[in-house]
C-alpha cells in the first residue's frame, strides 16, 4: 500500500517512522510519502490561508497550494506505478471512522491524506478532486481537534494493522472488538499476565483452569458485561446466537 500525506506540519507525521507502521515501512509493506504543502506556495510568506468569504471565525486554506500539491502527488504516485488512489480527508463533519471503514480502506492500494488546519480547506478543492478520485471525509470522533494530522495517525495505524503480515500471528486482529464473529461488536474484556498475584490481587480462577471452553465463555461474558456498562448501544448489534442463555453466567 502507498500512503501520501500533504500537510503544513510534516514533523507531526514522524510517528509514522516508529512501531507498527515504522516496521511495516521497513519491510516494504507500506510506502509512505509525507509532503509539505508550503512547497507549493510561491509568495514570500508561503501563504496557505486567507479570510473566509461570508465572514466568520478563523481562516480557510486556499485552493491553489492544495491543487498544485494534489496534482503533483497524484502524478508522482502514478509515475511510481501506484493505482486506485482515494483521498482521505479528516474533518469534524465527516462520516464516522469505524473498524468497518478501516477494513474498507485497508483494501485500497493507495491512500492520499489531506489533513487541514485553520477552519478547513476551501470546498472547491474536494469538489474538484471528487470528479477524479473517491473522496472519503472522515471524523475520528465527536470532538474538535485543531487540525487533521492526529486523525491521519489514527487512521493509518488502524488500517496498517489490518494489512496482511503486518500484525504477527500472536497479535491477530481476528478477535478485535469490532471484527466479525462471536465477539463482534463487543468491547475487549479484561486481560491478565504474570505474576499470578500482585498486591493481594489474584487472577480469575477460570483463566488458570486450562479449560478452553470455560475460558472462552468467561471472556465472552466479561466482554458482554463491559459492553453493557460502557457501550449499551452496541448490544443491539450483537448476534443473539452467540449468547446461548444457559451458557451465560451473568
Ligand atoms: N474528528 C475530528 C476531526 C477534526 C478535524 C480535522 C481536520 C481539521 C482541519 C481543521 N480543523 C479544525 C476545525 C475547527 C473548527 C471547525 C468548525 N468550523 C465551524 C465554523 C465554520 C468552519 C468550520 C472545523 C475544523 C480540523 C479538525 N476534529 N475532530
Amino acid at each position: 500500500m502507498r500512503l501520501d500525506v500533504v500537510t503544513i506540519f510534516p514533523e507531526y507525521l514522524e510517528p509514522l517512522n516508529v512501531s507498527l507502521v515504522g516496521k511495516a515501512r521497513a519491510r516494504g509493506q507500506l510506502d509512505v510519502h509525507v509532503h509539505d504543502l508550503r512547497d507549493w506556495t510561491y509568495d514570500r510568506h508561503n501563504t496557505v490561508d486567507d479570510t473566509p468569504y461570508g465572514g466568520g471565525p478563523g481562516m480557510v486554506m486556499k485552493t491553489e497550494p492544495w491543487g498544485d500539491a494534489l496534482d503533483q502527488t497524484l502524478a508522482d504516485g502514478y509515475e511510481a506505478g501506484a493505482h486506485g488512489p482515494v483521498l482521505v480527508v479528516p474533518t469534524p463533519s465527516g462520516r464516522p471512522f469505524t473498524q468497518e471503514l478501516a477494513v474498507e480502506l485497508s483494501e485500497r492500494p493507495w491512500l492520499i491524506f489531506t489533513p487541514a488546519r485553520y477552519e478547513g480547506i476551501d470546498r472547491r478543492v474536494m469538489d474538484e478532486y471528487a470528479t477524479r478520485v473517491p473522496v472519503y471525509e472522515v471524523s475520528i470522533g465527536d470532538y474538535v481537534l485543531a487540525g487533521g494530522e492526529a486523525a491521519v495517525l489514527v487512521v493509518t495505524e488502524a488500517v496498517a494493522r489490518l494489512l496482511p503480515g503486518v500484525l504477527g500471528n500472536a497479535e491477530s486482529h481476528r478477535d478485535d472488538s469490532f471484527a466479525p464473529g462471536a465477539m463482534a461488536n463487543l468491547l475487549e474484556g479484561p486481560v491478565y499476565t504474570k505474576p499470578p498475584e500482585w498486591r493481594g490481587r489474584a487472577i480469575p480462577e477460570v483463566l488458570l483452569s486450562g479449560h478452553h471452553g470455560k475460558i472462552a465463555r468467561w471472556r465472552r461474558d466479561e466482554a458482554f458485561r463491559r459492553t453493557v456498562a460502557n457501550r449499551p448501544d452496541l448490544i443491539e448489534r450483537c448476534d443473539p446466537a452467540a449468547f446461548d442463555k444457559k451458557d451465560r453466567e451473568i
